[in-house]
């Protein structure tokens, strides 16, 4: 068996939060028995609805976050033994935001350059061949090099931001919502530059979004999150055909607004999306469940194996 590029093992994450100014503060489970695997030159897609964890998960993956309790294993060492520098080589983020990412007094040229810079990669004229080939790759027009990034679309900006997780050759990238902020027109470009420069690269990528036909493009894989645990993994194609949890059901017959903002997607579920700290009894999502039965309330399902080795669900009763 080959090893995984990267595993999370059992992650669990408790935030604390105090409410007044003299109360204890309460925990908050963020992230609960998460474990994953991602192999060479796979795109894994995790999706659920805002606040069930993911970017939490892309946080602690990225090793900005520190989890509660669980293990990152990256190529078969605990990330905990890489320094810093091989870490962030291997992992480059990509954010939902690209405004908020790309420094506006820095050239287009200087801001891909960043990783080779800081991790002192190549000499300078080394590295302005390979910056020039990846703003070729992602589409930029070479005039864009110069320019600020405040002179370019927002499209283009996410081009600059993919480029400069690339350029230094990471084994995975981490894209947290990588679509979400921009224009429709341009999302369907940028998924698909994804794509290209995955088969190109072979490089591993962990996409995330709330959007499920989104990871119906991109993913070979793909885990539902609720809540902070997974309720559903499994081969995407295998879970859009037919899927066990009824949580990935609603989501994959609800239909998204093209450009909805990220927001919680109304999902024609009875009862809000429930607090975290203060989680339901049973099955988590039973409040909101269109078929939960009495047990639901009063015991916990896990996530456990179905089909076959490769699919996973965490419902009492599935519905495949
Ligand atoms: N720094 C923090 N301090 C306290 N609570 C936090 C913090 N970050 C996230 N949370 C809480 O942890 C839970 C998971 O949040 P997270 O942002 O990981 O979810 P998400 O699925 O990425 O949602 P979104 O798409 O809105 O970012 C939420 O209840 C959120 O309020």
């Amino acid at each position: 068996m080959t090893t995984p590029l990267l595993e999370a093992r059992d992650l669990n994450h408790v935030y604390f939060l105090r409410h007044g100014f003299l109360k204890q503060p309460a925990p908050l489970r963020a992230l609960n028995g998460v474990s994953l695997t991602i192999n060479e030159g796979e795109i894994l897609g995790i999706v659920g609805e805002s606040g069930c964890g993911k970017s939490t998960l892309a946080r602690i993956l990225l090793g900005l976050e520190t989890p509660t309790s669980g293990d990152v294993i990256l190529e078969g060492r605990p990330v905990s033994s890489y320094p810093q520098r091989e870490r962030a080589l291997a992992v480059q983020p990509v954010f939902q935001d690209p405004y908020g990412s790309l420094n506006p007094s820095m050239s287009v040229e200087d801001l891909i350059a960043l990783p080779l810079h800081v991790h002192k990669i190549g000499s300078r004229q080394e590295r302005q061949q390979k910056v020039a080939r990846m703003a070729e790759q992602v589409g930029l027009p070479r005039r864009a090099l110069s320019a600020s990034p405040n002179q370019l679309s927002g499209g283009q900006r996410q081009r600059v931001a993919i480029a400069r997780a690339l350029v230094s050759g990471p084994r995975l990238v981490i894209c947290d919502e990588p679509t979400s902020a921009l224009d429709v027109s341009v999302q369907a470009q940028i998924l698909n530059l994804l794509l290209d420069l995955r088969a190109e690269h072979r490089v591993a990528m962990l996409f995330i979004s709330h959007n499920l036909s989104v990871i119906e493009h991109m993913a070979d894989r793909m885990m539902v999150m609720y809540l902070g645990r997974v309720v559903e993994a499994g081969s995407t194609q295998q879970i859009f055909a037919a899927p066990a949890h009824p949580y990935t059901a609603v989501l994959r017959d609800s239909v998204f607004s093209p450009d909805d903002d990220g927001g919680v997607p109304d999902l024609g579920l009875r009862g809000n999306f429930p607090n975290a700290m203060n989680m339901p009894s049973g099955c988590v999502f039973h409040p909101r469940c269109p078929v939960a039965r009495p047990e639901c309330a009063t015991t916990e399902p896990f996530l456990t194996q179905a089909h076959d080795a490769s699919r996973q669900n965490a419902c009492l009763f599935p519905l495949n």
